[in-house]
């Protein structure tokens, strides 16, 4: 399936609550025709009139394509209701504040649809993200290091994975360690994931060092000539002086062998966290030199919308977008087929 295709319907409880929100504020327009006698058949009565289904009472009453959507005038109570419904949908404030006032700019008075509106805020969405957007850079340094980093269950293991098997399709030798030694559920993942992927994975016994593990995974990289190194990592924030040590010394390690490494830090955020991922930004770049971001899970969460208030507040790349759990679930992220996949266009 074409990626495109996929995410829209992938992202489809995140564009029903964005899109029907839109239907819902132009539909409510105060101007708008008091509705007809009981009796009567309404002639365009549904809350969310985008798109008209002409069906069997539709086609009697001559309902159909021939319908026009609703409008109505863009003032300051419907831009305040627009507002509302992107915070709602973890834009966040700032983020809402900013793409309402430049919807507004030059068009107040202005009857809009629905569509139109859509249009409009899929414009200023596609605005921001399009300097974030930006595949994981590959340089020819071998192996280039590659540390991921973020809280358990963020989706690191499969956001690797599928990593390491799309650099693998592209003819790019890979190498994995399996650095959160602590938890043996991790280690066995990451190695099912190594499997799927045809790509060895380091692992170390449970609880020893794993700053001792990167040292042998970058010896073995290097000795095997591999392209890539990705190397996980422990995500327990409940201790988070002895995660930032811990990360710190990897670094330090594999320091010894590549000045330069790690070349990449990919934090890996869960979408699903909403408005909490904009924290584990912060957080994390304090624990590490993070370069770039990955979105997981937006297939499940109506909470798509934190991805443009990310863009907008630390404008850090964005590599990669997880919409599913299966390997080939993983794609570059698109500005322009996110922004109109997100408002339901
Ligand atoms: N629906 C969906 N699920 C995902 C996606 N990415 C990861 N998951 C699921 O999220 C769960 C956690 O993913 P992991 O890759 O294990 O997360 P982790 O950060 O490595 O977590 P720990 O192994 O606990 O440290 C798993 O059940 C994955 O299948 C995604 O894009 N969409």
């Amino acid at each position: 399936m074409a990626f495109f295709s996929k995410l829209r319907e992938r992202l489809t409880r995140s564009s029903s609550k964005i899109g029907a929100g839109l239907d819902d504020i132009v539909g409510e327009a105060p101007e708008a025709p008091p509705a007809p006698p009981a009796e009567m058949p309404a002639p365009v009565a549904t809350p969310h009139p985008q798109p008209v289904q002409p069906g069997l009472v539709g086609r009697l009453f001559g309902r159909g394509e021939k319908t026009e959507e609703p409008r109505r005038a863009l003032d300051d109570d419907m831009l305040e209701e627009l507002e509302d419904m992107l915070v709602q949908a973890d834009l966040g404030v700032d983020t809402a504040l900013r793409v309402t006032a430049n919807i507004a700019e030059g068009r107040m008075g202005r009857r809009v649809s629905s569509t139109e509106l859509k249009e409009l805020l899929a414009a200023e969405i596609a605005r921001i993200m399009a300097s974030v957007a930006r595949p994981l850079p590959l340089y020819p340094k071998k192996p280039q290091v590659v540390l991921v980093v973020g809280v358990n269950g963020a989706g690191k293991t499969t956001t690797i994975g599928k990593l390491a098997s799309q650099f693998r399709a592209a003819g790019k030798s890979v190498v994995i360690a399996a650095g959160d030694t602590f938890r043996a559920a991790a280690v066995e993942q990451l190695q099912v994931w190594g499997q799927r992927a045809g790509v060895p994975v380091m692992v170390a016994p449970q609880g020893s060092d794993p700053a001792s593990l990167a040292w042998d995974a970058m010896v073995r990289a290097e000795a095997e000539g591999a392209d890539l190194l990705m190397i996980d990592t422990a995500g327990r924030l409940q201790n988070r002086q002895d995660l930032m040590e811990e990360l710190a010394k990897i670094v330090r390690v594999i320091r010894k062998r590549d000045p330069e490494a790690p070349h990449n830090t990919l934090l890996v955020l869960d979408a699903t966290t909403g408005q909490n991922a904009l924290n584990q930004v912060e957080t994390f770049r304090k624990l590490a030199d993070v370069s770039g971001l990955v979105m997981t899970k937006l297939d499940g969460t109506a909470r798509g919308g934190v991805l443009v208030a990310l863009a907008d507040k630390f404008g850090l790349p964005i590599h990669a977008i997880g919409v599913g759990e299966q390997i080939d679930d993983l794609d570059a992220f698109e500005p322009e087929d996110f922004a109109r996949a997100l408002v339901g266009l």
